[in-house]
């Protein structure tokens, strides 16, 4: 059986988040990666010098030629930049029956580049959320999504349940923004809450985490897995590509998409 998967977001022309880590991450965990690009990017480890959305013409087709011959098994979102994407994409995962949809909520790049606009916001809640298997927030996305000030891991809880309550299955909180030497990654399925605690790598290498780890879901998803052993091994995932650090660039480098199957061997 080959797994495939398709990611719908923007390209990061260093290579270390977006469309990229999205391939990177599909291949090594031996899932067929497929794309449509929204947006193009020039980008670097220093910053994103560029932003060129595509029209939407060409993200529907692109869709379209995927979906019709090479079926996928998952679908993530990435960078969407604007409400009329949102609002195509939301309208091509209806008329195409897509499963297994998990939405990475890109607002802003780490040096600080918008990546959605703010009116696009409310398209995102009230149009793409809806149809969502699993959202995958940050802290700072949470609170905009949600409009709660979130400080502690109760307040996370509380975010969380929120999420759900606009119409996806399964939350799965990042803990990459919070404080302390140790990091809380939350799983809500509407019922119970799933933690897993690790201690935060002292690097600057850290561009594309969120990319990389909701990728990880995403083809774990494909491959039929529970959204547990899912995010379970995502985030074995992503601490691999943290700690095995490449060390390029002169800014906020890329992790290391190949240490997780390094470390199979
Ligand atoms: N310094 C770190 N050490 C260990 N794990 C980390 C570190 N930073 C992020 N992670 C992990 O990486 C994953 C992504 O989390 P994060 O909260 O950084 O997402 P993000 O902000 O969306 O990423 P990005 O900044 O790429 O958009 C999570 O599983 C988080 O726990
Ligand atoms: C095209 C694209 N998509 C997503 C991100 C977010 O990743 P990060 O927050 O690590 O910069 C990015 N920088 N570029």
């Amino acid at each position: 059986m080959v797994y495939k998967a398709l990611t719908i977001a923007g390209s990061d022309s260093g290579g270390g988040a977006g469309i990229q880590a999205d391939l990177k991450t599909f291949q090594e965990l031996e899932v067929f990666g497929m794309s449509a690009i929204t947006a193009v990017t020039a980008q670097n480890t220093l910053g994103v010098q560029g932003v060129y959305p595509l029209p939407l013409e060409a993200v529907a087709q692109q869709i379209d030629s995927v979906v019709v011959d090479l079926r996928p098994h998952a679908v993530k979102t990435g960078m969407l930049f604007s409400s009329s994407i949102i609002h195509l994409v939301a309208s091509k995962i209806k008329e195409h029956q897509l499963q297994n949809i998990v939405v990475d909520p890109v607002m802003i790049a780490k040096g600080g580049a918008p990546l959605l606009q703010k009116e696009a916001i409310a398209s995102l809640k009230s149009e793409l959320l809806p149809l969502a298997d699993v959202i995958t927030p940050n802290i700072p996305e949470a609170e905009v999504l949600t409009g709660m000030e979130i400080r502690t891991i109760d307040d996370r809880k509380e975010a969380a349940k929120a999420l759900h309550q606009l119409g996806v299955n399964y939350v799965v909180m990042k803990g990459g923004h919070g404080d302390g030497e140790q990091l809380v990654d939350l799983l809500y399925d509407g019922v119970r809450f799933y933690e897993w605690v690790s201690p935060r790598i002292e690097t600057k290498h850290t561009h594309g985490t969120g990319c990389t780890f909701a990728a990880a879901i995403t083809a774990q998803l494909a491959k039929g897995k529970t959204i547990y052993e899912a995010v379970d091994t995502a985030k074995q995932f992503i601490q691999a590509a943290i700690e095995d650090e490449l060390g390029i660039g002169q800014g906020h480098g890329p992790t290391n998409h190949w240490a997780f199957r390094r470390r199979q061997r």
